[in-house]
C-alpha cells in the first residue's frame, strides 16, 4: 500500500478532513502506523501554545504516533491563502523536509491538502505544483451536493494532467437533504477513473467518530 498519499477534495469544505481522518484509522485498523499531515494550513486561531488549525488538530489527534504540533502542521496561516501578496509564499523546501521527517516515523502519512486541487499560494502558484515535486499519489473526496459532478470530473482531469496517479475517490454526504443521492453516485463512479472506496454518510461531529467502518482500503493495497 501507498507510503504517501495526497487527499484532495472537490472544493473547500467538502470533508477532506474527515476523510483523511477515515484512511487514517482504516489504516490503524490493519495494525500499521500511520500519521497525518496538513502543510498549510489557514484559518488558524490564536492559543497560548501558538496559532493552531483545526484540521491539524483532528489529524494529530487521529495518528497513531503521539506527534507536536508543528510535526503536524509546519505552515499556519491566518488568513486565506489565496489573497495575493499576504503572508508571503510558502517554502516548499520546509514543507517537503517536514513530509521527510514523518517518513522517517510512520509506515504511511496522510496529507491533506487545502481547498481543491488548484488552490493558489501567494505569488498566484497552484499548490498542486508540490503535489507533483513530491509525486504524491491522489485520493479525491467528492462532497456530494448539486454540482459536485461537474467539479469531480474536472479535478480527475487535472490530477491525470499533472501526471499523478488517482488511487481512489470517497463519497461523503455533507448534504443530507439532497435529492437523487444514488443517482449522483452512480454517475460518479461510471466518470472517476478511479475506485470508490466508500460512502461517508451525514454524521454528527465525524472528526471525532469511528470512520474505518465506511471505508475499503483494499483497492489501495495492491498499490
Ligand atoms: N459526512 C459528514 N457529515 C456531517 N458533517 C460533515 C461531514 N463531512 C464533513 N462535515 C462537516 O463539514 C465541514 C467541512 O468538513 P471538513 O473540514 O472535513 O472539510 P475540508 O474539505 O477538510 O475543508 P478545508 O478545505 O477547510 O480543509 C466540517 O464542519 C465538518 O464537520
Ligand atoms: C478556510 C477554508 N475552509 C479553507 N481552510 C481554505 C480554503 C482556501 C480556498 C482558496 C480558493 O481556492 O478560493
Ligand atoms: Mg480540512
Amino acid at each position: 500500500m501507498f507510503k504517501r498519499v495526497f487527499v484532495t477534495g472537490t472544493d473547500t469544505e467538502v470533508g477532506k478532513t474527515v476523510v483523511s481522518r477515515a484512511l487514517l484509522q482504516s489504516i490503524q485498523a490493519l495494525g500499521e502506523t500511520a500519521v497525518g499531515y496538513k502543510p498549510i494550513a489557514v484559518d488558524s486561531e490564536e492559543t497560548p501554545q501558538g496559532l493552531r488549525n483545526k484540521d491539524a488538530l483532528t489529524l494529530q489527534a487521529s495518528s497513531s504516533l503521539a506527534l507536536n504540533y508543528d510535526e503536524v502542521n509546519p505552515i499556519t496561516l491566518k488568513e486565506e491563502i489565496a489573497n495575493a501578496h499576504t503572508g508571503g509564499v510558502p517554502d516548499y523546501g520546509h514543507i517537503s523536509s517536514g513530509l521527510r521527517h514523518l517518513e522517517q516515523k510512520a509506515a504511511h502519512i496522510v496529507v491533506e491538502g487545502t481547498g481543491g486541487w488548484r488552490v493558489l499560494m501567494h505569488d498566484l502558484r497552484p499548490f498542486s505544483e508540490w503535489v507533483v515535486q513530491e509525486q504524491l499519489p491522489v485520493i479525491l473526496v467528492v462532497g456530494i451536493k448539486l454540482g459536485c459532478i461537474s467539479h469531480a470530473i474536472l479535478t480527475a482531469q487535472a490530477i491525470a494532467n499533472d501526471g499523478l496517479p488517482l488511487l481512489g475517490w470517497v463519497a461523503n454526504r455533507i448534504n443530507p437533504g439532497l435529492a437523487h443521492y444514488a443517482e449522483t453516485i452512480d454517475a460518479l463512479r461510471q466518470k472517476i477513473p478511479a475506485p470508490l472506496l466508500g460512502e461517508i454518510p451525514y454524521l454528527f461531529r465525524p472528526e471525532q467518530r469511528d470512520l474505518a467502518q465506511y471505508l475499503d482500503i483494499t483497492p489501495l493495497m495492491q498499490k
